[in-house]
């Protein structure tokens, strides 16, 4: 097995532009280090749509709806694809929407197969187009992979258009549900909104906060996760940058929090969950390097990060 970068520079899942070229600063990172990363692995561009940005748009609880939704399949097609050709793919993405594609593209490839999940995040991304309080859809990727509406704590009234486009993106890849909510894993989030907090008590998905991971300590808190997901068979990471602290790593990304991991803390969940062997795919989102305030920093220590666990990878291959 061979590892394939996959490039989705795609941005409109966002409520701030800039996350597509997140992708081109981790490359020049590299390059600013003298690392040959971008030049060792095979990669692939996934095509966008970020010129929908121009468009009028009547989705107000789902922007963009219909051009997410293409993305999602795109990503979903490429994902599919390359897993059956055997790689490991490595998925850089603009913004976290696209993990709804990665999800069920997996699902594609490995239907039989369970699928376990560690989301890697400041956020739960768990909202729906009832319940979205800005109607950016990267806030919305894991409801559509569990197969939510959330009608019951409706705050929104959505568009029939809308409506249609999200029963399309529960569908992507397999028809209906990826996963089941406790083969989710959060680590890191905390900010959340109170429809999100609703869902995540009521299916009981488990989060692994920073207080928590720091008092019981990390290796405990991984080995623990990594058991609950003891009958899935294959794991995805996604990994957003904005689960790092603002203030101590950047605020290079569009919804940057405070109190979150530090980069050492990163490499060590993703290295400890690599070594469980059971992972398909890694995917990095969300580094925007026109909102970072320390120059390139964000996509300097995300491409760190990147490099390191992609060793690990290559280990296990
Ligand atoms: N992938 C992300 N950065 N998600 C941020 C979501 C923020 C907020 N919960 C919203 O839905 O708008």
């Amino acid at each position: 097995m061979n590892i394939k970068i996959l490039k989705n520079r795609s941005d409109i899942g966002a409520g701030t532009r800039g996350s597509d070229l997140g992708i081109d600063a981790m490359e020049i990172a590299a390059i600013v280090k003298g690392n040959h990363y971008f030049n060792e692995f095979p990669s692939e561009d996934i095509s966008t749509h970020n010129e929908s940005i121009y468009d009028k748009d009547h989705n107000s609880f789902a922007k963009r709806i219909g051009h997410v939704a293409e993305q999602c399949m795109r990503v979903s097609n490429a994902i599919a694809k390359n897993l059956k050709a055997d790689y490991f793919p490595i998925l850089l993405s603009g913004d976290h929407s696209s993990a709804l594609g990665t999800i069920s593209g997996i699902k594609n490839a490995f239907q039989d197969k369970t699928l376990g999940v560690f989301w890697i995040d400041a956020h739960a991304d768990i909202h729906t187009p009832f319940t979205s309080p800005s109607g950016n859809i990267h806030g919305m990727p894991l409801a559509a992979a569990l197969g939510l509406d959330n009608t019951h704590l409706q705050v929104n009234e959505p568009i029939a258009e809308t409506k249609d486009y999200w029963e399309n993106m529960k569908n992507i890849g397999i028809n209906g549900p990826k996963l089941r909510p406790e083969h989710l894993l959060y680590f890191g989030v905390r900010d959340t909104e109170e429809a999100e907090n609703k869902t995540i008590e009521k299916l009981a998905i488990k989060n692994y906060k920073v207080e928590e991971v720091r008092f019981r300590g990390l290796k405990n808190c991984v080995a623990e996760a990594l058991e609950k997901l003891s009958d899935c068979d294959i794991i995805y990471i996604s990994f957003d940058v904005d689960s790092m602290d603002k203030d101590l790593v950047s605020d290079g990304t569009g919804t940057p929090v405070s109190k979150g991991f530090d980069q050492d803390e990163i490499n060590q969940i993703l290295e400890q969950i690599v070594a469980s062997k059971k992972v398909v795919c890694l995917e990095v989102v969300e580094v925007n390097p026109l909102l970072d305030t320390g120059g390139n920093k964000m996509a300097e220590v995300a491409f760190e990060i990147l490099n390191k666990v992609t060793e690990k990878i290559k280990r296990n291959l």
